[in-house]
């Protein structure tokens, strides 16, 4: 769910409110196998309560529910699974979601006891006494299965930031789980080794997984608690892993387990972090910090940048936070800095992080032609706003003509969402401009928005009017011709007409690119 601040009011509290029935409306026709039953060639609604033994009533409202939600279609008689259900919910399928989403469902209850986990300041509910070990093993199976569903796409946007490298030798997957993320790479890479860690319990079902997968002889299996010094070889291995692992410990822990991944690395190897930031995607990094709250004793999340420091004190040179498409991001580690480069690290994606992580909302990547250029906008400037004709505004702004001669000289543009105050987003704007300068797009140019409130008191020369900052001043988007509510819309967001003071204010910039 995405939080517009400009759309905040009773709907947005709703929608929160009722995020739940959602999920339930998931759960249960996971529960149910709908999907599974709807793949072949669809169903009636009284074939498929055959099938499930229940009145027809409530299961046609609930039928329809899942359509709204875009899981099923009907073409007046029969359900069908739409693409996303087919592809990810129906049991056997290679990337099969189901045991992660009941996984989630699992959750709930001890979400239920949030309030109390504050007033306690921690975990209220433990693992359950006196469990047996069959029910442990079958609680670690559910959980391993969880865990894989969500490795297994993830390592699919993983290993694209490989291509054209040939890595052989030895991998070290630390907290393996299911041990997909390291079977992604012994499928890519057929002359890879594995060795994977993790407690006991669990290496006997990724045995089984592994085994299953036909990698028998090119894993080993060491049980051990990571916490503790590691009984595998220093300086060892060409690639180390510690997938899902950093949110799981605490800022005691969490650098001792990254030197010892330092330490086990050779000095050609590389060491893959993947985890959710709050630099990424905010509000899921909030959620997921709370859920460790509430289930683990001391779980949480880090920001990318803190990561970063921690490996840098373990002597590792590091990428910036690579976001992947979904909720997760990796950082890139190595002891060689030069090796860095060999990665299939797209040039914009990481002057895209670099830029977000200069405190921007969202920084978009378009094409030129999203940029509408238009004649009107500077009357706007000269007819109703009292800045007309000082500074940087219009007329002494770069004209539309200007701004379309100029547009054909780049190819491509960052679109840069921040909030107030302006002086604060345009001197990060300008930041951003050098950034990409120094990154090698030596074209790079920003356009801010609003008038120039970069100085303080403002450089303009008291006998001429003449800015004494030009060095730093920027023109504004909609002074240049640029009609900012058109290019935004064209890029996909949505910018709302402000009709009252004080409401929310968006601003945007606009970087160019070659
Ligand atoms: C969230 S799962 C991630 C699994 C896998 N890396 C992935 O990305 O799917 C965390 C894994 O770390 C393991 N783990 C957590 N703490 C551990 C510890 N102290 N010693 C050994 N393994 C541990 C858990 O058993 C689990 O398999």
């Amino acid at each position: 769910m995405w939080h517009n601040p400009e759309d905040v009011g009773p709907q947005y509290l709703e929608d929160l409110a009722t995020g739940y029935w959602f999920s339930e409306v998931l759960f249960t026709a996971i529960e149910l196998d709908v999907f599974t039953l709807l793949e072949s060639e669809g169903m009636t609604t009284t074939e498929i309560a055959g099938v499930l033994d229940m009145p027809t009533s409530g299961l046609g409202r609930f039928l329809q529910a899942l359509c709204a939600i875009g899981l099923v279609v009907n073409d007046g008689e029969r359900y069908y699974n739409t693409k996303l259900a087919s592809d990810y919910i129906v049991l056997g399928k290679s990337n099969y979601q189901g045991d992660s989403i009941l996984w989630r469902k699992g959750l709930k209850s001890e979400w239920q006891n949030l309030t109390e986990c504050l007033r306690a300041g921690g975990r209220v509910n433990f693992p359950v006494e006196n469990e047996g070990p069959e029910q442990f093993a079958r609680r670690i199976r559910k959980y391993i299965d969880a865990m894989d569903n969500i490795a297994r796409t993830k390592v699919a946007e993983i290993l694209p930031f490989f291509e054209g490298l040939e890595l052989n030798g030895k991998i070290l997957d630390i907290g393996t789980g299911s041990g997909a993320i390291a079977s992604g790479f012994l499928e890519r890479f057929p002359s890879l080794s594995a060795t994977v860690v993790d407690i006991q319990e669990v290496l006997n079902y990724t045995r089984e997984l592994m085994n299953k997968k036909g990698f028998g002889q090119r894993v080993s299996y060491v049980p051990a608690n990571i916490l503790e010094p590691w009984p595998v070889a220093k300086g060892g291995f060409d690639l180390v892993i510690l997938s899902n692992i950093i949110h799981a410990y605490s800022e005691e822990e969490i650098p001792l387990i990254l030197d010892r991944a330092a330490n086990c690395l050779k000095s050609g190897g590389f060491l893959i972090i993947h985890d959710f930031f709050p630099e990424h995607f905010t509000a899921k990094a909030a959620l997921l910090d709370l859920n460790m709250f509430i289930n683990t004793y001391n779980g949480r999340i880090f920001s990318g940048i803190w990561v970063r420091e921690q490996l840098a004190m373990s002597k590792l040179y590091t990428t910036e936070l690579i976001p992947l498409a979904t909720d997760t991001a990796l950082i890139f580690a190595a002891k060689d800095e030069t090796l860095l480069a060999n990665l299939r690290l797209d040039e914009r994606i990481r002057l895209i992080a670099r830029i977000k992580g200069m405190g921007f909302e969202r920084v978009l990547p378009i094409d030129k032609e999203t940029i509408h250029v238009a004649d009107w906008t500077d009357l706007r400037c000269q007819y109703g706003c009292d800045r007309y004709g000082q500074g940087h505004c219009p007329p002494n702004s770069p004209t539309p003509e200007k701004t379309r001669n100029v547009l054909r000289d780049f190819s491509h543009a960052l679109l840069i969402e921040g909030e107030p105050p302006g002086k604060m987003f345009q001197s990060r704007v300008l930041a951003a401009e050098r950034e990409a300068f120094l990154v090698g797009f030596h074209k790079a140019f920003a356009y801010w928005a609003g008038p120039c409130v970069l100085c303080n008191p403002c450089a303009l020369g008291v006998n001429d009017g003449t800015c004494r900052n030009t060095r730093d001043a920027r023109p504004s988007m909609e002074g240049a011709g640029i009609d900012v509510y058109e290019t935004v819309k064209r890029a996909g967001l949505d910018l709302k007409i402000l009709r009252n003071k004080g409401e929310f204010v968006r601003y945007f910039a606009l970087l160019l690119l070659e």
